[in-house]
């Protein structure tokens, strides 16, 4: 059974579909990269995943549990699904990890002495312990990016989503937030990216998804999509977009 399984999911705003009946299954520990030009619709599929949209029709399978349905408290899907966005959105006035101990202390009601071993352990692993205890303007955009990673995972999700990440970052800070992606990876995270980085989508990726007009286009591993394309579609973007 896929971790995460689309089956059809329809998507409008007013009279405007954006997503079209997209289908998808994302296998545990797999990496799936949505690629395609503004507006075809890959935020908003990661945000109806993650229920912070209400869908029209279709369904959203979480280990085979339907999640999508309508009137459903989406805050335990939530806690299964984290998402992390272009902008970080850090509280200012909270040093690093306070604000990645505010969710599991209010979610989860646990004490800071309590949450500061794992805390520490996650600051650690992505090469950000010595600034714990940094405010969010003392950390540059890429050091805030990461800290808005490990504040998705300090709530132990079994699924990351990840909206155009890098796109807010100076170039020089790209690579180390993907270098957080590639370390996840590793450690099995089942992983959803909306992304505009194609070599990593092409380097990292197991299967990538062109989406164009709320559709996937064309779906592929990595390297097949990206070395012999098969819709014009998809050939017309990627010549663009690797130009
Ligand atoms: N809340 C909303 N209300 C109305 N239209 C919306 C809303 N959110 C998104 N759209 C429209 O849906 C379409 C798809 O947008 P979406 O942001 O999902 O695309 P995208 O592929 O993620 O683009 P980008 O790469 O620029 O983020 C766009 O035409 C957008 O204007």
């Amino acid at each position: 059974m896929p971790k995460l399984s689309l089956k059809n999911v329809v998507k409008r705003f007013g009279d405007k579909t954006v997503c079209n009946g997209i289908s998808l299954d994302v296998e545990e520990g797999q990496m799936v990269c949505l690629i395609g030009a503004s507006g075809g619709g890959k935020s908003t599929l990661l945000r109806c995943i993650n229920l912070l949209e209400n869908i029209e029709d279709g369904e959203i399978f979480l280990d085979g549990e339907d999640i999508a349905i309508p009137g459903l408290n989406p805050q335990p899907v939530r806690r299964r699904i984290g998402m992390v966005f272009q902008s970080f959105n850090l509280f200012p006035h909270m040093t690093a990890a306070e604000n990645v101990m505010l969710a599991p202390r209010r979610v989860y009601k646990r004490s800071r002495d309590d949450l500061r071993p794992e805390i520490t352990e996650l600051f650690t692993r992505f090469g950000l312990a010595e600034h714990m205890n940094h405010y969010p303007d003392q950390l540059s955009g890429g050091q805030q990016q990461r800290v808005a990673i490990v504040r998705a995972l300090a709530m132990k999700p079994e699924v990351m989503l990840f909206d155009e990440i890098t796109s807010a970052l100076d170039p020089q800070l790209v690579g180390e937030v993907l270098d957080v992606l590639r370390l996840l990876k590793g450690s099995g995270m089942t992983m959803v990216l909306a992304t505009h980085e194609m070599g990593f989508a092409r380097e990292a990726a197991d299967k990538v998804c062109f989406l164009k007009d709320g559709k996937i286009i064309e779906e592929a591993p990595a390297k097949t999509l990206f070395d012999a394309p098969q819709h014009p579609d998809t050939q017309a973007f990627l010549a663009r977009a690797l130009k």
